[in-house]
């Protein structure tokens, strides 16, 4: 089997081979590919990881852990939490499973009760350079208000998001705008300054891979 641990090498960290984004998402996934580019070499695996519950970063966190067991290899996971102020936080970590059972109708209903509309979406990705070692996250938030839906329904709760100083909701923005400005894009400008900084290289040849 192929070694699974990063090694350091002089001053730089041996990845075995190029990170794995695990995700059962097709909709993050296109933006991860769009936001990443070129920046950092990986691979998608689609693999519906458990829904674990708690804090929004060992959530994400032992996504990380039981991914990076999976794959045997370094691995990329993302989290993505919706929150409410006026709900002191909630859904976040379980907006999946309310936007499913409720709806967009049924989230702004939720909010009926508060004058207060704000939310902040919320990604957490955790990276992990294998099986044995502790994930690092990276978070990135947006702050903006619940309002009733507009524009396509193709990706999650970006019709009920306004970000704040923007008259579009996520679904009426062109995408590259939404990738700039996004919960998604921020948490992944903070992976790509670490990987530039922690300068991986990734162990491509044959003869030492076992
Ligand atoms: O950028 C986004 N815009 C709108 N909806 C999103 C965005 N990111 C995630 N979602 C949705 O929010 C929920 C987040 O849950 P989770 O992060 O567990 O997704 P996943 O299990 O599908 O990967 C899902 O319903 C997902 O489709
Ligand atoms: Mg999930």
């Amino acid at each position: 089997m192929a070694a699974a641990a990063a090694r350091t090498v002089g001053s730089g960290v041996v990845l075995p081979r190029s990170v794995t984004f695990v995700t059962g998402n097709a909709k993050k996934l296109e933006e991860v590919r769009a936001i990443l580019g070129q920046s950092i070499p990986f691979q998608s695996l689609k693999l519906d990881l458990p829904e674990l519950q708690g804090e929004p970063e060992d959530i994400s966190k032992e996504k990380a852990r039981i991914a990076a067991k999976e794959v045997n290899g370094p691995v990329l996971v993302e989290d993505t939490c919706l929150c409410f102020n006026a709900l002191k936080g909630l859904p976040g970590p379980y907006i999946k499973w309310f936007l499913q059972k409720i709806g967009h109708e049924g989230l702004n209903n939720l909010l009926m009760a508060y004058e207060d509309k704000t939310a902040y979406a919320m990604c957490i990705f955790s990276l992990a350079l294998g099986p044995n070692t502790e994930p690092m996250t990276f978070v990135g938030k947006t702050l903006g208000r619940i309002v009733p839906a507009r524009g396509p329904n193709d990706f999650g709760w970006d019709p009920i998001f306004q970000p704040h100083g923007y008259d579009q909701t996520y679904a009426e923005m062109p995408k590259e705008e939404k990738n700039k400005i996004s919960h998604r894009g921020k948490a992944l400008e903070l992976v790509k300054l670490h990987f530039a900084e922690a300068r991986y290289t990734f162990q491509t040849d044959s003869t030492t891979q076992n």
